[in-house]
């Protein structure tokens, strides 16, 4: 009998086999986002773990890939000029992450990645996936990577300007290893230490990413949503629906009030007295006001996985949204 013909034949079979694989392959694929302040040494960093990942024989991983801003075209000075272009660029890593999470065996995402709710969503997609997943920080001091960024005019390296650089330093969200989407931490300090690919440091994430997952002992550990909550979370059709309800209500709200003149600068859009407002600083198209609501659908449903559940109520949806859209449209709440 081919194995066609089989898996016509029985499919729930098939269905097994096939989840056994994947589930094999998935203990052996993972993400690392790196973080760190502009000019701070991550590329360095990704660089040197990308090769000690590679060096180990045989091979745990098929390939390793670095996703950083140069391998998209995007241009430093140009992608964090201001608000808009800044969302579009974490927009594409986040896109080009998402398709690599499921062909890929090791991402290392290196880029700034220096807001927590930026890395919370990578964090999101690694669960999805059901991966492994790290943060590798580059702790060093502003001063030095002030200094760093000078010395690049003199390499001929690109460098950040210094409105952009400033920016970049005063905004920078330090990863705590208290929240699940900045564990397991991993610190290097390549002002003191320097950064080889013998950095103790490196060779411990190198550890943490090729040991065996150990359910037990949890010192390896893939983010795998259990099967019987996934399906317990994806029937939920009740928070769909309160989700869905409520996102189209505010991007209503939001399209009613610039029609009426609204999108100027500091307009507020309210939505009652225990939920925060829309301030809104520039016309948002209802194309971008959707793929905003799509993702955060997405994430909310992704979120629910392992965590708490989606919100039930339809303000709790709305305040969820909200906050999600003055991050996302670069507004102050
Ligand atoms: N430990 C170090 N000591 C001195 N210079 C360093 C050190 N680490 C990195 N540099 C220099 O700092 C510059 C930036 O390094 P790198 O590209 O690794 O940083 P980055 O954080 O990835 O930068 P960006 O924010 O632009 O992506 C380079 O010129 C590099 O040679």
């Amino acid at each position: 009998m081919s194995n066609n013909s089989c898996s016509h034949i029985c499919p729930k079979y098939k269905t097994l086999v096939l989840s056994q694989t994947s589930r094999k392959k998935r203990e052996t694929m993972a993400m690392v986002v790196i973080c760190g302040q502009p000019c701070s040494g991550k590329s360095t960093a990704a660089r040197f773990l990308a090769s000690a990942l590679e060096s180990i024989d045989p091979k745990p991983y098929l390939n390793v890939r670095i996703i950083d801003e140069s391998s998209l075209h995007l241009d430093r000075n140009r992608s964090y000029a201001d608000m808009p272009t800044e969302k579009n660029l974490r927009g594409v890593l986040r896109s080009e992450v998402d398709r690599a999470v499921s062909k890929d065996n090791i991402i290392i995402v290196d880029s700034l990645n220096n807001i927590k709710g930026y890395r919370y969503e990578l964090w999101c997609l690694a669960r999805a996936a059901g991966i492994r997943y790290c943060v590798l920080f580059c702790d060093t001091e502003d001063n030095h990577c002030r200094e760093w960024n000078t010395e690049r005019t003199t390499k001929k390296e690109e460098s950040y300007n210094d409105t952009i650089f400033e920016d970049l330093i005063r905004r920078f969200e330090k990863p705590d290893n208290r929240n699940r989407w900045d564990s397991p931490l991993f610190e290097l300090w390549p002002a003191k230490d320097g950064i080889k690919q013998q950095s103790p440091v490196i060779t411990d994430a190198v550890s943490y990413l090729t040991k065996k997952v150990d359910t037990r002992s949890k010192d390896a550990r893939v983010l795998k949503p259990t099967i019987a909550t996934k399906t317990a979370h994806k029937t939920d059709a009740n928070s769909l629906y309160v989700v869905d309800r409520a996102t189209q209500e505010v991007i209503k709200a939001v399209m009613e009030a610039q029609s009426q003149g609204i999108g100027g600068s500091s307009n507020k859009i309210s939505f009652g007295q225990h939920l925060p407002s829309i301030n809104i600083q520039r016309t948002v198209g209802l194309p971008e006001l959707r793929s905003i609501r799509r993702t955060f659908i997405k994430l909310t449903g992704q979120s629910s996985l392992s965590g708490p559940p989606p919100p039930s109520d339809g303000n709790s949806a709305k305040r969820m949204f909200v906050e999600y859209l003055n991050r996302e449209i670069g507004i102050v709440l």
